[in-house]
């Protein structure tokens, strides 16, 4: 089985890594492109795979074909692989938000075999929560294959296209939200004298410390809020200040936004 990413930048490097470094695929089975064919050399044989000197003559080889472009490179190489695509049974795997499966087909054919995937940057590690939708003429063994190759680089959810979107926003996107709390806790703590790089170490700790314990003891969000609040206590005042300064509807509103882009993306 022969794999052709088109675009070889953050994420398609981490796939490719990761898919090497569990042996699921073997060098000799990648072949990359990026935007001019001495880009592609480049990072071909920095990864120690092959390139391609163009988008076709990538998808004549490949039977599956990953595409790694940002969402406003997609059109031209939809259109530049279209008639690869047309009559065949390669399977297209898409990454890129705002791009649902009926506008992809839109370019590629409505008898094209596309599955959207949503991995996060957490895919660097191997730690991906991925998101699968696929249309509906992947038989079970080709739905199988794929979520195999992404079960290498973490944890799989097939869904159905309509919570695509949302999956995006809580996982796609969240390791930037999630940055963003851990680095308002550490300013916070700058503020009140501690050094930075001490308070993003703590704040690191306790943030992983206590997703470990969520998952160790299968709590919810609410069994740990009560447990850490003391009654009287300290928390309880963090917690009420949280409340009081609108961080639940942020968060939503966050969503809602992350949401409401991809769908516009997708009309587009
Ligand atoms: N970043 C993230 O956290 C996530 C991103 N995604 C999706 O992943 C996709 C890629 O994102 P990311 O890896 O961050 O982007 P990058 O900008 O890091 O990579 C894009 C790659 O596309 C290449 N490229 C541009 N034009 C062409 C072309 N015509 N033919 C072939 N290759 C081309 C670029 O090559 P060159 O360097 O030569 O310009 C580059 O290697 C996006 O669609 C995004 O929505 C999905 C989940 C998470
Ligand atoms: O910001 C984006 O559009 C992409 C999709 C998920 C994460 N990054």
């Amino acid at each position: 089985m022969q794999i052709g990413f088109i675009g070889a930048g953050n994420m398609s490097t981490a796939i490719i890594k990761g898919l090497i470094d569990s042996r699921f695929t073997s060098p000799e089975q990648v072949t990359l492109t990026k935007s001019t064919a001495e880009r592609s050399k480049a990072q071909a044989d920095q990864l120690g795979v092959a390139f391609s000197s163009n988008n076709t003559e990538l998808v004549q080889q490949a039977d599956i074909i990953i595409l790694g472009v940002k969402p406003q490179k997609l059109p031209d190489v939809l259109n530049e692989i279209a008639s690869e695509i047309k009559d065949s049974k390669k399977i297209v795997v898409s990454i890129a938000a705002g791009f649902n499966i009926t506008k992809i087909q839109s370019f590629l054919g409505d008898e094209a075999k596309i599955v959207r995937v949503m991995p996060n940057m957490n895919i660097a590690i191997r730690r991906s929560v991925s998101g699968l939708s696929f249309s509906d003429n992947f038989s079970v063994e080709e739905k199988q294959l794929v979520s195999e190759l992404f079960e290498q680089l973490g944890v799989t959810y097939e869904l159905a296209e309509k919570d695509f979107v949302t999956f995006t926003a809580i996982a796609g996107c969240s390791p930037a939200f999630t940055a963003m709390y851990i680095d308002g806790l550490t300013r916070a703590a700058v503020k009140n004298g501690l050094p930075y790089e001490l308070a993003q170490a703590i704040t690191l700790e306790a943030v992983s410390g206590t997703l470990e314990l969520m998952k160790d003891k299968t709590l919810s969000s609410w069994d740990l809020i009560n447990q850490v609040s003391s009654p009287g206590g300290t928390t309880i005042e963090g917690v009420a200040s949280l409340e009081n300064d609108g961080f639940i509807p942020s968060l939503f509103h966050a969503v809602d936004a992350t949401i409401k882009k991809d769908q516009e993306m997708s009309k587009e």
